[in-house]
């Protein structure tokens, strides 16, 4: 934190319908007639889990019984520069209500509005949208009908982004994977990224790309508008400016724990994601060695959550492992 940097606790409050409780500020205030989630600055010799209590009680009357963090968001302000410590409140009680006479209202979490808030909080908007885990498929080389029927376990079980990469199929046989892919990953409500070129996600139908860190730092531009995702593997400071300079909608850090797939690469460790994560003004999954156990790590560490390859192919039952992250 820089000395002027104002600390301000902030809590994204989800009810079971997955609606998100948002405040209208003050038009006297700074950021004013604009919507928020609701919160305050820290005050000395507050944690950030003791400010957002205090808050949350000071302007909705509202007691947090469960809270974890989602993202902390550094950002510029022309009057002065803020730390947005975001954290996910998904059980509380007490019957909220705007204390100070602002406006309250439940929103359902895909209607949230970017435009309608601070310019701070796209980030914590693509954050709150975004699952806790991102599945990434083996490198498949030949028969698909076991990946697909492992596929079809893990959305079935709640997983709802997925990557596939596969670098050894040919060109015609990576098609018709993507296309049958999507179209399962669409019937479970579920997002496919593509690690292959935008004109690919486009021809496929696909949700968005995903770039490998070579070809992430090849861009001076997001390639596809933001009715597709963009995705970025990031691997240092470098790459992860980068990614955030083209306004990503997510990047993948690696290897934070060794792993089977890259032996060489020394692991980041979690202080080496903290910094990353730290750095980074988009939402961050934590990729390399990591199982469903590891998600309280990851969000300490200022993760989105975990990225995951053989935890989930190799297991015995892949639909398990992937209930283990949502449930
Ligand atoms: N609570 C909250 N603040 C946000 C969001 N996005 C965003 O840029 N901010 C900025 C606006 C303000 O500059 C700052 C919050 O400061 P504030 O003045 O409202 O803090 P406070 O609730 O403690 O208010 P006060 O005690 O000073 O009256 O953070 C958000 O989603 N929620
Ligand atoms: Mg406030």
């Amino acid at each position: 934190m820089t000395s002027n940097e104002l600390h301000i606790a902030v809590g994204v409050i989800v009810n079971e319908r997955g609606d998100v409780l948002i405040a209208q500020r003050p038009s006297d205030r700074h950021q004013g007639g604009l919507w928020e989630f609701p919160g305050g600055k820290v005050e000395a010799g507050e944690n950030v889990r003791e400010a957002l209590a205090r808050e949350l009680d000071e302007e909705l009357n509202l007691a947090i019984d469960r809270a974890r963090p989602l993202i902390r968001i550094h950002h510029d302000y022309p009057e002065y520069p803020v730390l947005l410590d975001v954290w996910r409140i998904d059980r509380w009680h007490g019957e909220p209500f705007g204390r100070e006479g602002q406006p309250i209202k439940w929103q359902p979490i895909e209607h949230l509005d970017v435009s309608a808030f601070p310019a701070a909080n796209r980030a914590i908007i693509h954050a709150v949208q975004l699952p806790a885990h991102y599945l990434i498929s083996p490198d498949i080389a030949g028969d698909h009908r076991v990946f697909l029927e492992q596929a079809e376990a893990c959305l079935r079980a709640g997983t709802r982004l997925l990557q596939l990469r596969c670098r050894r199929l040919s060109a015609i046989d990576f098609r018709e994977l993507a296309t049958a892919t999507r179209a399962l990953c669409h019937h479970y409500g579920a997002e496919l990224l593509l690690n292959a070129s935008p004109g690919e996600v486009l021809s496929c139908g696909a949700d968005g790309v995903h770039l490998p860190s070579a070809r992430l730092l090849q861009m001076n531009e997001r390639p596809l508008g933001s009715d597709y995702m963009v995705a970025a593997s990031c691997h240092n400071r470098m790459e992860v400016e980068h990614a955030c300079r083209l306004g990503l909608d997510f990047i993948v850090v690696s290897p934070v724990q060794p792993t089977s797939s890259h032996p060489e690469a020394t692991p980041l460790g979690w202080d080496g994601l903290r910094w990353l994560s730290e750095c980074a003004t988009i939402p961050v999954y934590a990729l390399g060695g990591m199982q469903p156990q590891h998600l309280p790590q990851a969000w300490d560490g200022g993760a989105q959550g975990v990225a995951m390859l053989s935890a989930v192919w190799q297991a015995a039952d892949p639909g398990a492992v992937v209930r283990d992250c949502t449930g």
